[in-house]
């Protein structure tokens, strides 16, 4: 059976669907020759990630698929009821990347704590009286330890962000519609597990007593954070979205960042990708990354055996 990774796919995962028996290929397909492709070549299993969309006229067009795999966590490319109600099985890897994530966000938050965002790239090229000035202007840092991270979605991912939060000694404050009560439990390198009970409180508490925001939600007809919440904030706030581009209003962050509402925050997804706004690109304020919450060696990999895992239970 043949298996086409759109979007890629980890060697390990590779090497599990080959061993079953499985002919996978890597290539690239473009979005619109993809339906003669998967028919073309007899594909029965499509794996993407995030670029790949795979909407109703594909799956009615493409009868021979069996599978839609989504290689990461967000469904949103995909017509994933439409598809199971055609008799397609739709998959996913909603625990692979979780810490990938979490370590992303903490990447970023540490990041601008201590503008290293600005630091990094403005580095003397023009001689010691510059070092003097970035010295100067970046002397006003600030420690996570003993700050709020108010966590925005308390899933999988929250969860692993609010981990790395307790491990940096920050206070944990979290908000989910879903969820009253979490147990985290802290690995450490030595075998030894702490666990810390979270219950959730509501979204305004948590706006109004954050030092630093982290959102987890999927993505969503309405913005979750605009200008309303904006508002409820402290003022000078660091504030992250590796969750989806459409969760956050990207105009009212940026007149959050004039205003000083917001001192500094990070996106690793935006409302148009994969063409953000050139307003965004060039904020000072902004500690950018191009949707690599997931990118990691560790991640693609789970990514992969699981997806593999999953395919070969469904089809043998
Ligand atoms: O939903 C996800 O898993 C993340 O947004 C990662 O997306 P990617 O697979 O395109 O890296």
């Amino acid at each position: 059976m043949k298996v086409l990774a759109n979007d890629g796919i980890s060697q390990s995962g590779i090497d599990a669907l080959e061993k079953a028996g499985y002919n996978v290929s890597t290539t690239t397909v473009a979005q619109e020759q993809l339906i003669n492709y998967i028919n073309e070549n007899d594909i029965s299993v499509l794996l993407v990630r995030s670029a790949t969309t795979v909407r109703k006229d594909l799956i009615d067009a493409c009868p021979g698929l069996k599978i839609i795999g989504r290689g990461g966590v967000g469904m949103d490319n995909i017509d994933v009821e439409y598809a199971r109600e055609q008799g397609r099985s739709v998959i996913n890897t909603p625990a692979a990347s979780s810490h990938s994530v979490a370590e992303l966000v903490f990447g970023h938050l540490y990041g601008l704590a201590r503008f290293l965002h600005n630091a990094n790239r403005e580095m003397p090229l023009e001689g010691d009286s510059n070092f003097k000035g970035l010295k100067k202007a970046y002397a006003k840092g600030t420690e996570l330890k003993g700050k709020t991270l108010g966590v925005l979605g308390f899933g999988r991912i929250g969860q692993a962000t609010a981990k790395v939060a307790l491990g940096a000694g920050m206070k944990v404050v979290a908000f989910d519609p879903f969820l009253e009560t979490a147990n985290l439990e802290l690995d450490f390198f030595d075998g030894q597990k702490v666990s810390f009970d979270i219950k959730t409180i509501s979204k305004e508490d948590v706006l109004k007593q954050a030092d630093f925001i982290t959102l987890h939600v999927p993505a969503q007809k309405e913005y979750v954070i605009d200008e309303a919440e904006f508002n409820m904030m402290k003022d000078g706030v660091i504030l992250a979205n590796a969750a989806r581009g459409g969760v956050l209003n990207e105009v009212a962050l940026v007149k959050a960042i004039e205003s000083g509402k917001v001192a500094r925050a990070a996106l690793d997804v935006f409302e148009k990708e994969p063409k953000p706004e050139m307003q965004l690109l060039m904020n000072p304020a902004l500690s950018l990354t191009p949707h690599t919450g997931a990118a990691t060696n560790e991640a693609q990999d789970r990514i992969g055996t699981e997806l593999a895992s999953q395919i070969i239970s469904i089809l043998g």
